[in-house]
C-alpha cells in the first residue's frame, strides 16, 4: 500500500503542517484539515488548569486566505447561519512566525478549499449587468462590490454590459456558454426574467442544460433576490452565488397565439398591475418611487376588465386535481393576478412562493379602493412580521397549472395589458394562456430558517 493510499494519509498530508501563531491576541496554533481550520491555544505554563481554548473555520464557509503582510494570513469567512438572513465577509486574521510559514499556510488553505469545493462552487461565470435599471448604479456595484468578491473567490467572471433593452436576452442565448458555471445578473427583477429567457430559449433550440442563475441587487424593487440570498444585500447576494447551491424554480409560460410571448417567474397581472408598471415605466425619473406613486395613483383610480378564463386548478402541492378538469370563470375584474408572497413550508422554511411547488391564481373581482388599501395592507404585514395572510372577500385565490384567458371586451386594451415580472407587455391577441413550468431554473440560492 502506498503512503497516499493507506487510510488516514491524506488527512495527516493535510495537517502536518500546525504552525504557531497569534490569533486574537492568543498564542495558539493552527492546522488546516481536509474539512476544517484547527485553531488551538498553547497551554499557559503558568495556569497548567486552565482548559486551552479552540476554535475551528469550515473550509467550504472560507472564501480564500491571502498573504496581508510580512507575517499575517487573512482568512476570509463567509458568516451565517441558517437563521441569520444576510451572509457576510469576515477576516479572520493569523500571525506566524516568517514569511515561509505564511506562503504554506495560504497554499495549504486554498489547496483545501478547492478540494472541498469542487463540483460545488461554480468556477466560471458569465455576468451581465444592467447599467440603467434602479438608481443607474449597476456597473459600479458590480465593479466595485461584486467583482471583487468573486475575484476573492477565485471565480473568473466574463461581465457583459446590457446595452438596450431586451438586450440581456440575446447575451443569455447566445454567448457561447461552453465551460460556464453559471450566469449572474446584476440588475433588478426585468434584467433577471431577460436572462431566464435567454437561457429558456438557448434551452429549447439546442438542448443546451439550463445553467444555475444567480441575482445580484441592483434595480428598483428587486422582488427576487430576496427569496434566495434572504436580504436585499449585495454582499449577500454575491456570496450566495460563490457558495454555489441552487434550487430550481418554476416558471409562467406566457403564449398567445401559439407564439411564446414571455418566460416569468415571479409576477404576472393584469387588470390593476398591468396598469401600475405600465405607468411605472413611464416615471424612471422617480426611481424606487416609481412604485409606490403608480400604486397610490392606481388605487385612486382602480381599473376594471371583464375577461373569460378557463382554469385548470391544482392541489397545493401543485398535484393535478382528480378529474383534472377546467373550470371556466367569467366576470369583470379590478386584476387577475399569480403574485409572490412569504411562504413558510412544512419544515419551517421561510420561502418566498418562487419556491412553491404551485402557483396561486388569485382574483379580483371588482374590488373598492378599500379592498385594496386592507389587500397591501395585510401583504405589508406579512412580508413584515411572516403572519398569516389570508386574502379577505371579495379576492380570493387557488393553485393552478394552466389558465387561459379572453378579453370579453377586445377593445379595452386593460384585459391585454400584462404584467409579467414587472415588464409591461401590451398583447395584440384578446386570447392568451399561462402555464406552469414546473422546477424549471436552478437559482444560486440558500435555504432560510424562519
Ligand atoms: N442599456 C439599456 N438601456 C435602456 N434600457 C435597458 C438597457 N439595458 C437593459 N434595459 C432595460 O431596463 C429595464 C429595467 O431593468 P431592471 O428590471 O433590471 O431594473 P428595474 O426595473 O429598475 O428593477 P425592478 O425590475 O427590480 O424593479 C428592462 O426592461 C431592460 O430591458
Amino acid at each position: 500500500m502506498t503512503e497516499s493510499e493507506r487510510p488516514g494519509a491524506s488527512e495527516r498530508s493535510f495537517e502536518e503542517h500546525a504552525f504557531t501563531c497569534n490569533f486574537a491576541g492568543r498564542q495558539s496554533t493552527v492546522s488546516v484539515g481536509r474539512e476544517k481550520i484547527d485553531i488551538v491555544e498553547c497551554a499557559d505554563v503558568k495556569k497548567p488548569a486552565k482548559v486551552a481554548k479552540s476554535d475551528h473555520i469550515i473550509l467550504s464557509d472560507v472564501l480564500c486566505a491571502k498573504v496581508t503582510g510580512h507575517s499575517e494570513v487573512t482568512v476570509h469567512v463567509i458568516q451565517g447561519t441558517s437563521k441569520d438572513k444576510k451572509l457576510t465577509l469576515k477576516q479572520v486574521k493569523l500571525s506566524l512566525n516568517d514569511t515561509a510559514q505564511v506562503d504554506t499556510l495560504m497554499k495549504k488553505t486554498n489547496d483545501a478549499i478547492k478540494a472541498i469545493t469542487e463540483g460545488v462552487r461554480p468556477r466560471k461565470l458569465l455576468a451581465i449587468v444592467n447599467p440603467i435599471g434602479g438608481g443607474q448604479i449597476g456597473e459600479k456595484i458590480y465593479t466595485t462590490k461584486a467583482a471583487p468578491l468573486f475575484a476573492l473567490a477565485g471565480i473568473e467572471i466574463l461581465m457583459k454590459l446590457s446595452e438596450r433593452p431586451k438586450h440581456a436576452i440575446e447575451l443569455a442565448r447566445e454567448t457561447d456558454l461552453k465551460d460556464f458555471d453559471g450566469v449572474v445578473t446584476v440588475g433588478g427583477d426585468g434584467t433577471f426574467t431577460e436572462v431566464c429567457n435567454g437561457l429558456i430559449e438557448r434551452n429549447l433550440k439546442d438542448g443546451a442544460p439550463i445553467l444555475p442563475i444567480g441575482i445580484i441587487p441592483a434595480g428598483t424593487g428587486n422582488g427576487m433576490v430576496n427569496g434566495f440570498s434572504g436580504s436585499y444585500d449585495v454582499t449577500a447576494a454575491v456570496l450566495t452565488i460563490i457558495r454555489g447551491s441552487t434550487y430550481k424554480i418554476n416558471a409562467l409560460e406566457v403564449k398567445s397565439a401559439g407564439d411564446v410571448i414571455y418566460y416569468g417567474t415571479m409576477l404576472f397581472g393584469l387588470g390593476f398591475f398591468g396598469q401600475v408598471i405600465h405607468k411605472a415605466e413611464k416615471k424612471r425619473h422617480l426611481k424606487k418611487l416609481r412604485y409606490p406613486v403608480t400604486m397610490l395613483t392606481g388605487i385612486k383610480n382602480l381599473p376594471s376588465c371583464r375577461v373569460e378564463l378557463d382554469v385548470k386548478y391544482t392541489n397545493k402541492d401543485g398535484e393535478d386535481l382528480q378529474p383534472s378538469d377546467w373550470t371556466n370563470v367569467r366576470g369583470s375584474f379590478t386584476s387577475v393576478s399569480c403574485l409572490p408572497a412569504q411562504h413558510v413550508d412544512d419544515e419551517g422554511y421561510v420561502t418566498s412562493s418562487v419556491r412553491n411547488p404551485s402557483m396561486d391564481l388569485t382574483f379580483m373581482p371588482d374590488a373598492t379602493r378599500m379592498d385594496m388599501i386592507r389587500y397591501f395592507n395585510d401583504m405589508r404585514k406579512h412580508l413584515m412580521s411572516g403572519e398569516d395572510w389570508v386574502l379577505r372577500e371579495p379576492m380570493y385565490s387557488a393553485p393552478f397549472r394552466q389558465v387561459k384567458i379572453k378579453a370579453v371586451d377586445p377593445e379595452n386594451e386593460l384585459a391585454r395589458l400584462l404584467n409579467v415580472d414587472g415588464e409591461p407587455i401590451l398583447l395584440d391577441n384578446p386570447e392568451f394562456e399561462i402555464r406552469l413550468l414546473h422546477k424549471l431554473l436552478p437559482i444560486y440560492s440558500r435555504s432560510l430558517l424562519k
